[in-house]
This record gives structure tokens, sequence and C-alpha cells, in this order.
């Protein structure tokens, strides 16, 4: 799904009105009708509290009320306007809601006029005060109801955005502004760049797209570089078995992992590639992990370094169609020489670079250039800034990963609560799987045998982070289910990769 930018969004709400063609009002009629089929699914039987701006946000909120209330819901609806007239569709909406029901409404024009008190613990508020045409910081009577309704113990559902919060992600960088902090956002036909950076997604809560038939074919055409991944088109790129077909089918891995005190990291990489549908896996492992992996993964071959303890030599590259190198190596001289070689000589073979691989290339900036074109690297966000230096807020992050993955033509895996794959031409796919409790030891060890393991498959590299970064947040939703997000392992996700490629079809 496309996360278009605000101008944009502008111009296919104006579009869809001129072709479709539907008047404005009636297009927020549709909206609102949507919005008020979701709050009473979700909130069966609840009172509701609307705060509701003088803009189009508003708008939805008196329509919103006006359907609440023919469904006998008990609405109060809060409108809160300094000298500001309220716009065309609003005013319309006012009017129709003053018709049905001339005593839900109550103005507030100075600070201290909303009488808090008077809100139910139980009912639900419901916050239109601001949407896309936030044009500035929140101040005075809007800043100060806004930080009364953060105080509440009540469930807050915003409309299309929470309030003031700007869905053009780079307004976001002022700190101490006040934004409502919503339980719930319910989002017009698209998800906001914003609700992806944890310094402003934190104010959005779960949030669900509602589609209100925005012209589709203006869509399509719009160009674009951020996407949220979604179930059908990973179950699009999912490549399906022949049934005649062999493991020579599924291509041969290697993974270069593990050193003496960390061969859980070789191990669990290596049931995560295997468990991903790799034909052939061998592992790479020190002297000394021979018989740990050995035992632990019987599904690998072995490639035996001379090396005790550290990785030092690789194997013929050319054997392998896919290798991922880094979890549990560490930074020794003889180590970062073998991985200097490595990459002297990769041929077409995919590279898939973690952990400690990663810390190789910040500490030797000059390997950088020696990474192959479309490489994939799955830093989390302190390796990565290793690498790019340290950023000023969430926008400065996403124009270093942009231009770290143009400069040196790779595939970056940013990990976290939406982990984003940035291509070479600087295109995003933010990914909406996975949860707090695969934050632990091992996690990203799991990643990166995924997705060496998709791309031994001849899965492309961007099919194979989106789909492997799916995957692996759908294996941890589904480790969910067993589990808590404290007790949640490694191998827990692993144990899930299964039923995950069942949910995707
Ligand atoms: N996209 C779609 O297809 C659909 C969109 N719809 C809905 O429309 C919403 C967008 O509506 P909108 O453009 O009227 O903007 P909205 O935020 O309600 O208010 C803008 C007003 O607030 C003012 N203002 C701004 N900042 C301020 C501040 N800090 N403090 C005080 N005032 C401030 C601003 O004034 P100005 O900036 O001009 O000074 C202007 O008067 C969208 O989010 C969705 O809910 C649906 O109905 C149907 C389909
Ligand atoms: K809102």
């Amino acid at each position: 799904m496309k996360i278009l930018a605000p101008q944009q969004i502008r111009d296919l709400d104006q579009y869809t009105i001129q072709h479709e063609p539907i008047s404005s009002i009636d297009l927020m009629e549709r909206a609102a009708q949507h919005v008020a089929s979701e709050l009473m699914e979700k909130f069966y039987n609840k009172r509701f509290c609307i705060f509701v701006g003088t803009g189009n946000n508003g708008g939805d909120g008196l329509a919103v009320a006006r359907v609440l209330d023919d469904f006998a819901y008990t609405v109060k609806v809060i409108l809160v306007k300094t000298s500001v007239k309220l716009s065309a569709d609003a005013s319309i909406n006012l009017d129709r809601l003053l018709k049905t029901n001339p005593t839900c409404l109550s103005t507030v024009k100075k600070i201290g006029e909303v009488d808090f008190g008077q809100i139910k613990k139980d009912a639900i508020i419901v916050d239109a005060l601001f949407g896309s045409g936030l044009s500035r910081p929140l101040e005075g009577l809007y800043k100060s109801v806004v930080d009364a309704i953060n105080e509440l113990p009540n469930k807050v559902v915003s409309i299309d955005i929470p309030s003031g919060l700007f869905a053009e992600y780079d307004k976001n960088s002022a700190q101490g502004n006040s934004i409502i902090r919503a339980h719930t956002t319910l989002s017009f036909q698209m998800p906001k760049l914003s609700f992806f950076m944890p310094e402003s997604g934190c104010h959005v809560g779960q949030w669900h797209v509602l589609d209100i038939g925005l012209a589709r074919n203006f869509i399509r055409e719009q160009p674009c570089s951020h996407y949220v991944v979604s179930k059908k088109q990973i179950k699009k790129l999912r490549k399906k078995r022949p049934l005649h077909s062999h493991k020579g089918n599924y291509g041969h891995a290697l993974l270069i992992a593990g050193s003496y005190g960390k061969m859980g990291a070789s191990i669990i990489a290596s049931k995560a590639c295997l468990r991903s549908g790799v034909g052939l896996l061998t592992a790479h492992v020190p002297h000394w992990g021979y018989g740990i992996i050995q035992s632990a993964v019987p599904e690998a071959m072995t490639s035996i370094d001379r090396s005790d303890m550290f990785f030092t030599e690789f194997p013929d590259l050319n054997t392998f169609s896919a290798i991922g190198i880094g979890p549990g190596l560490n930074k020794k001289r003889n180590t970062v020489l073998a991985f200097e070689t490595m990459l002297d000589n990769m041929n077409s073979q995919a590279l898939v670079i973690d952990a400690d691989g990663l810390n190789i290339l910040s500490e030797n900036k000059h390997l950088l250039g020696k990474v192959p074109e479309n490489a994939i690297l799955t830093p989390h966000p302190k390796e990565f800034e290793r690498l790019v230096g340290v950023w000023n807020n969430d926008m400065d992050k996403l124009s270093r990963l942009k231009k770290f993955c143009q400069q040196y033509q790779v595939f970056t895996v940013l990990k976290g609560a939406y982990t984003v794959t940035c291509t070479p031409n600087g295109t995003c796919y933010f990914n909406t799987t996975g949860n707090p409790g695969m934050a632990t030891a091992g996690s990203g060890d799991a990643l990166t045998g995924i997705i060496t393991g998709l791309l031994a498959q001849n899965y492309s590299p961007e099919e194979a982070a989106v789909v492997g970064v799916y995957l692996h947040g759908k294996a941890g939703d589904l480790a969910l289910k067993k589990e808590s997000t404290e007790s949640m392992t490694a191998l827990d996700i692993i144990s899930c990769l299964g039923a995950a490629f069942k949910k995707i079809g």
C-alpha cells in the first residue's frame, strides 16, 4: 500500500470529487459512516464524547456524532472554536446535527470552559479537532484542550490523525508540542508516514485504515517512495513449490556465524535458514564449534575453520547461491581480514551482512566500497548509527538511510517496531508484523537466517528482504499466542515460521 504525501492526499480528495463524481459533503458523509461503523463495532453500546474543530476533520466528527445519535448512542459534542469560521462542510454538518439533536452540543471558546469532570470515565473520546490541515503547532485554547484530554483516563480515538500531529513527518521534529495520545487512530484510505516514526508514531496507538473509496486509479499513478507491506503483496511474492522438485531447486546457503562463546548465533541463524525453505545449508564455524553445530542442527552441513575459536577463512564461494555473514562473529584482526578477502572474492552470490559483519564495516569504512551491489544489510538502530553517524531526529534518520543505500547501492533492513527495508534507489517498505516480544537475544540472527534462506531460493534481494522481515514478524506474532512478550525467545519465533508461511497462504 502506498503512503502518499499530504499534498498528494489533498489532490486525491479533489480528484475523487471531480471524477467519481461525488460532492465533498457526500464524501465526508461516506467517511463519517465508515468511522461510525468502526466505532460501533469496536465500542458497542459505549457512550461517546466527540471533540470537534472548525475544519473538515471537525466536520467528520459532527457527521459521526449524528450517525451515532441515529443509532441511539449517547453522544456529547464539544465544538472547540476560536474566532475562525467553520469550513463549509463542517458548517453543513453542524446544522444537520443541531436538527436531529440540538442538546448534544456545547461550544467552547475560552480556556477553562470545558468541564472535563463531566466526562464519564467509560466514555470513548473521539478526537476530531484537526486532521491533515494542521498548519502549525497547537497553542492557546487548542493546546490546553489537548493537554487536558491527554490527562484523562478515557480511551481516545482519533479521526484520520491525532490532533496536533503533522501528516508531513518532517514537521514533527519539534519537541514538546501538544499532540493527542490516541489509543486508536482511524485513518482515511492510507496510513500517514508519521505513523511509522518512533518519535511521532507513539501518539497514534493502534491504527486502522478505512477505505473510503478514494480514486484507485489516481493512487496507482502517483509517484511514491514509501510503502506499507501488505499480506496480499507477500502472498504474491511467495514462491510456490512445484510437485516435481528436489532440494537442488531450493539453493545452497552458506552461513558464516558463531565464535567461541557465541555458537548460539550460528545455531539460531541455521535453524531459521532451514525453516525458511532452503534446499541445502552449510554452516561455517570455528573448529571448536563443530560438535555443537552438528548435534544442534543435524540438517546442516559444516565447513570448519582452521581457527579453533573464530572465523578466519571461508570455503569455495562458488558452491553457494547465497551467503549470510555476521551473527556471533567478532571483530578480531584475522576475522576482519577474512571478511575483506571474502568480499574481494564474491561473484554473483547474494549476500546478507548482520551484527559483527556490520560492526566490522563501521570500524573499517573503506570496506563499504567492497560490499557487492544489492547486498542486504540488517542493522538495528545502534549498528546503523555506527555506520552513518548520529541522527538528529527520525526525519534525519530516514534521509540518512536513503542516502546510505543510494551511495553504496545496497538494501538496508533497519530494524525497529516498523522495520523498514530501503532499496538502492531509496524506496522504503515499512513492515507491520511483529511485536515487542521479538526484542530478544537471537531474534536478529533468526532474521539473517531467514533472508539468507530466501535469497538462496532465488528470491530477489528486494523480495527476500521484504518477505523475510514480514515472515519473521508474523512468526513472532504467532509465537505471542503461546508466549508473553517477556518469555518469547528466538527459538519460539523460529518454531512458528511454518505457521507464518501458512498464514500467508
Ligand atoms: N482526504 C480526504 O479525502 C478526506 C478528508 N476528510 C477530512 O478532512 C480533513 C482535512 O480537513 P481540513 O483540510 O479542513 O483540515 P483540518 O485539520 O480539519 O482543519 C484545518 C483548519 O484548522 C486551522 N488550523 C490549522 N492548524 C491550526 C492550529 N495549530 N491552530 C488553530 N487552527 C489551525 C486551519 O487554518 P489555517 O491553517 O488556514 O490558518 C484550517 O482552518 C482530514 O483530516 C479528514 O479528517 C474527510 O472529510 C473526507 C475525505
Ligand atoms: K483528529
